[in-house]
């Protein structure tokens, strides 16, 4: 469904130092600097994939998402998105997909949502049979009901964004790029806008480009993560390769029933001991959870074990140090 293969792109930054005179200088001798934003990226995504785009702030993930959704024209490179070029096509190519930036509103700020809704069904020229269709299926799955006849400034974030996602979806596209949709959402609303993401997947085989600093969305949605940073593709896998990659170091927490001295267990390092509690790192490529709690219960009384593996940030960051971003 889409192809991006060695797309580049570099802003012209004027550059200026502080202070009035620097500022009169600026007048007369204009400064440049070059930003590459994006270095050479290439990638493949199917039909229903749900991919996660993530990478540090400056990345370049907005750029890319610019570039595929039409905005931006890249320096080179090639992009197709379902036989269409983003950038020469637009006109055509945006009524197969969906935008949302989770930072900024489609919907007008003043008029209550369905008129915004109604603006949109007449610019893609929506046939009003499949408007009423989505409309409702969308009003439902989103639970919009009440909201539709409310002006967009009097919604809460996390109803604005259900609104901004049902209005991204109005013309049935196949594709759905996502900057940041659960941005300043509450638990409740971040649960709310994952589930519908998953079934609109799930049922209608949308793709879905997803583009979050919340790993937690990472987790729950994606089953393929395309990392960049500092424009250059790092990672392009699943979570689980991520996972075996550098997810092999455990940290063991113990209580014990009684008073113990500290104890050595062969392959492990013992962080913290305390007399009734201890924890020790290993790493599963050294030695077994097993063997560790074997060792352990030699010496000690245990009373309690929980073993517990790196969260997805911590491998993330690791990832951003091997690359030393
Ligand atoms: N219009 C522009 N003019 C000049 N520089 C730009 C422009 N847009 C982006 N950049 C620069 O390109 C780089 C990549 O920016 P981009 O917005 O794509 O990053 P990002 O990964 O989306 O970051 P964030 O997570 O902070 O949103 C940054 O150094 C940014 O300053």
């Amino acid at each position: 469904m889409i192809q991006v293969h060695g797309i580049s792109k570099t802003f012209k930054v004027a550059e200026r130092t502080s202070g009035l005179k620097a500022a009169v200088k600026s007048l007369i001798v204009r400064k440049h600097r070059m930003v590459e934003a994006l270095k050479d990226i290439s990638f493949e995504i199917g039909e229903g994939e749900i991919v996660g785009y993530i990478g540090p702030n400056g990345a370049g993930k907005s750029t890319t998402i610019k570039v595929m959704s039409g905005i931006l024209v890249p320096d080179a490179g090639t992009c197709s998105i379902m036989g269409y070029t983003p950038w020469k096509e637009r006109s055509q190519y945006v009524r197969n997909i969906g935008v949302v930036f989770g930072q900024r509103s489609q919907l007008w700020w003043d008029v209550p949502v369905l008129d915004s809704f109604e603006l949109l069904r007449d610019i893609y020229r929506i046939p009003e049979a499949s408007y009423k269709r989505e409309l409702d299926l969308l009003s439902d799955m989103l639970d919009l009901g009440p909201l539709l006849s409310m002006p967009v400034r009097q919604l809460s974030l996390g109803q604005r964004m259900r609104c901004e996602i049902a209005a991204s979806l109005l013309h049935s596209p196949k594709l759905l790029f996502l900057d940041e949709p659960t941005i300043g959402l509450d638990a409740v609303s971040k649960l709310a806008v994952r589930r519908f993401i998953k079934d609109i997947n799930a049922e209608r085989a949308v793709t879905v480009i997803l583009t979050t600093h919340d790993m937690s969305d990472i987790e729950a949605l994606a089953n393929r993560i395309i990392m960049i940073g500092k424009g250059t593709k790092l990672y392009d896998g699943s979570l689980t390769e991520l996972r075996t990659r550098f997810g092999r170091n455990r940290i063991l927490k113990a209580d014990f029933r009684e008073h113990h001295e500290p104890v050595d267990i062969e392959g492990a390092t013992r962080l913290e001991w305390y007399p009734e509690r201890a924890v020790y790192g290993f790493d599963t490529d050294q030695t077994s959870m097993a063997d560790v709690i074997a060792q352990l219960s030699q010496n000690v009384q245990l009373r309690d074990v929980i073993v517990e593996s790196k969260d997805i940030d911590e491998m993330i960051l690791e990832l951003y140090e091997e690359h030393r971003i």
